[in-house]
C-alpha cells in the first residue's frame, strides 16, 4: 500500500508505546518521529515537517488529570494553529475528551488502541490537514493574483485640482465604511482606478476585488454572469456555476458601465441589494451574499431615470456615496504631473531616458483630451516609442492630427456637444484604420470593448 505523505509526531513518556506506535505507523505514513519529552516540541515542530501530532495527556508518574496534555495542546495551538493534534490517554475520561476537543484537538484516542482504529483516526486527520494546506495555498495564490490584478496603487490626485481633491477627501472618509459608491465620469477619467483605490482603503482590502464590465458583456450573458446559473438552466449551462456576486463574497464587486444593465435585471439587482440574497438562474434557492458594491458609468443616469430607462429606486440604492470624476480638460493643472508620471513609466518600460520639451508640454495643455487620462497615457507611450532625439517634441505627440479630427470647437464649447464630437472622432478613426477596431481603439485611447460600446451607441 502507498504510504500517505504525512509527517506524524508521537509524543509520550512511555518508550514502549513510542516504539510500537512508530513500527506500526511507519508502514502507512512517510515520516514518523517520536518524542519522549514535550519540552522538545518547540524545536521539533519548528523544523516544519510535522503535520499531525499524537499527544499523550499525562507525563508525570501518578498523574492522570490530563492537565499537562491540555497545557501542551494550548502551546501547540499558539505556536502553529494549522497543526492537527490527536490526543491520547489511557483513561477513558469522557469529560477530558470533550474538554480537549473544545480546546482545539481534532480527535481523541484511548490507550491501548486498536491499530485499525488508530490508522482510521490518523488517515482522517491527514485528510483534514491536506485540505487545510490546499486552502492555505489557494489563499496565498489568490492574494498574489489579487495584488497583480490591482497593481501598485495609482496616486489619484496630486492635490492641484480642487474637484479631484474633494473626490479624494470623500474616498478617504467613506471607503472604510461599507457604503455603496457610484462613480460618474467620461471614459478614461479613471473610474476603475478609483474603484480599486476605494477597495484598497476598505476593510475588505485583503479580500477579492471582482470587476464586471457590463459594457463588454453580451446582454444575454448579464444575468448568468452576475448571478450564476444551475446546470441545465439554458442550453450551454453544462454545470452549476457561481456568478460574480458569489465570487465577490467578502470582498468588493465593481459593476462597470452600470448604465448598460437592462431594466429587468435592474430589478433583480435591486432585490439582491435590498435583501442581500441572490438566486442563480434556473434555481429557486436564495443564497446569502456579503459584498461591497461599487458602480461606475459614463452614461447620464439621472437623465435615464427621467426617460424611464434606469430605475430611480436602484439609483438611490447604488449612489449612497457619489463621485464625479472631472474630465482632463477641466483639470489642466494636473496634466504636467500626469504626463511626467507616464513618461517615467514608459521610459522604464522601453529603456529610454527621454525628456519632454517645452513646446510639447505647452501642446499637452492646449489639447482638449476627449479620451481623458487614457488618451494622455497612449499619446505619451507612442511618443516615447517613436521619438528620435533626447527629448519628446510637439511633433512626436501627433496632437494636431488628432485635433483635426475633432469637429468645430475645442475647450469648454466642445463639452456642449460632446456626443457628436465623440461620434465624429470614432467615425474618423474607423475610416482611417479601415475598420480595424484595435488600431482605432488605440488611436482613440479606448479599450476595444469601450469602442464597441460606443459604435453600438452611435449605430456605427
Ligand atoms: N490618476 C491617474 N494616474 C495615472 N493613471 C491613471 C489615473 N487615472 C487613470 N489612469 C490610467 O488611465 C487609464 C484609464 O483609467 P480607467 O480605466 O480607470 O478609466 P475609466 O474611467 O474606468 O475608463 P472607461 O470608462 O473607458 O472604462 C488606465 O490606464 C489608468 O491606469
Amino acid at each position: 500500500m502507498k504510504k500517505l505523505p504525512a509527517g506524524i509526531l508521537i509524543v509520550d513518556d512511555d518508550l514502549d508505546i513510542l516504539v510500537s506506535a512508530r513500527i506500526f505507523l511507519k508502514q502507512h505514513f512517510q515520516q514518523v518521529s517520536i518524542c519522549q519529552d514535550p519540552k522538545e516540541l518547540h524545536g521539533i515542530i519548528s523544523q516544519g515537517e510535522t503535520d499531525i501530532i499524537m499527544l499523550d495527556m499525562n507525563y508525570r508518574k501518578g498523574t492522570n488529570d490530563g492537565k499537562e496534555g491540555l497545557y501542551w495542546l494550548k502551546f501547540l495551538q499558539e505556536t502553529d494553529p494549522t497543526l492537527i493534534v490527536v490526543l491520547m490517554t489511557a483513561y477513558g475520561d469522557v469529560e477530558l475528551a470533550v474538554e480537549s476537543l473544545k480546546s482545539g484537538a481534532t480527535d481523541f484516542i484511548l490507550k491501548p488502541w486498536n491499530n485499525e482504529k488508530l490508522l482510521a483516526t490518523l488517515s482522517a486527520a491527514w485528510k483534514l490537514r491536506s485540505a487545510s494546506k490546499k486552502l492555505q495555498k489557494a489563499e496565498q495564490v489568490q492574494e498574489s493574483l489579487q495584488n497583480d490584478l490591482l497593481g501598485p496603487p495609482t496616486p489619484l490626485s496630486n492635490g492641484h485640482n480642487v474637484a479631484m481633491s474633494e473626490v479624494m477627501n470623500t474616498i478617504r472618509k467613506a471607503a472604510p465604511t461599507d457604503a455603496n459608491f457610484l462613480i460618474l465620469g467620461e471614459n478614461g477619467t479613471g473610474k476603475q482606478v478609483t474603484a480599486m483605490e476605494i477597495h484598497r482603503l476598505s476593510v475588505r482590502a485583503r479580500e477579492v476585488f471582482i470587476h464586471v464590465d457590463l459594457g463588454a458583456l453580451h446582454a444575454n450573458l448579464f444575468e448568468s454572469e452576475l448571478f450564476g446559473h444551475a446546470k441545465g438552466a439554458f442550453t450551454d449551462a453544462r454545470e452549476d456555476k457561481p456568478g460574480r456576486f458569489e465570487l465577490a463574497e467578502g470582498g468588493t464587486l465593481f459593476l462597470d458601465e452600470i448604465g448598460n444593465l437592462p431594466l429587468h435585471l435592474q430589478s433583480k439587482l435591486l432585490h439582491a441589494l435590498q435583501n442581500r440574497t441572490i438566486s442563480r438562474v434556473g434555481e429557486n434557492r436564495m443564497r446569502q451574499v456579503n459584498i461591497r458594491l461599487i458602480c461606475a458609468t459614463n452614461m447620464p443616469l439621472y437623465e435615464m431615470v427621467r426617460e424611464g430607462t434606469f430605475r430611480e429606486d436602484l439609483l438611490f440604492r447604488i449612489n449612497t456615496v457619489e463621485l464625479t470624476l472631472p474630465p482632463l480638460r477641466e483639470r489642466t493643472e494636473d496634466i504636467q504631473a500626469l504626463a511626467d508620471q507616464f513618461l517615467r513609466q514608459f521610459n522604464t518600460k522601453y529603456r529610454k531616458t527621454l525628456g519632454l520639451r517645452k513646446d510639447a508640454r505647452d501642446a499637452l495643455l492646449r489639447y482638449p483630451w476627449p479620451g481623458n487620462i487614457r488618451e494622455l497615457q497612449h499619446v505619451i507611450e507612442r511618443a516615447v516609442i517613436m521619438a528620435e532625439g533626447e527629448e519628446i517634441q510637439e511633433s512626436d505627440l501627433h496632437l494636431s492630427s488628432r485635433k483635426a479630427e475633432v469637429p468645430a470647437a475645442t475647450g469648454p464649447a466642445a463639452a456642449m456637444d460632446l456626443s457628436s464630437m465623440e461620434q465624429q472622432l470614432i467615425k474618423s478613426a474607423l475610416e482611417k484604420h479601415k475598420g480595424n477596431i484595435s488600431k482605432a481603439a488605440s488611436e482613440l485611447g479606448l479599450t476595444r470593448a469601450a469602442l464597441y460600446r460606443r459604435m453600438e451607441k452611435f449605430g456605427l
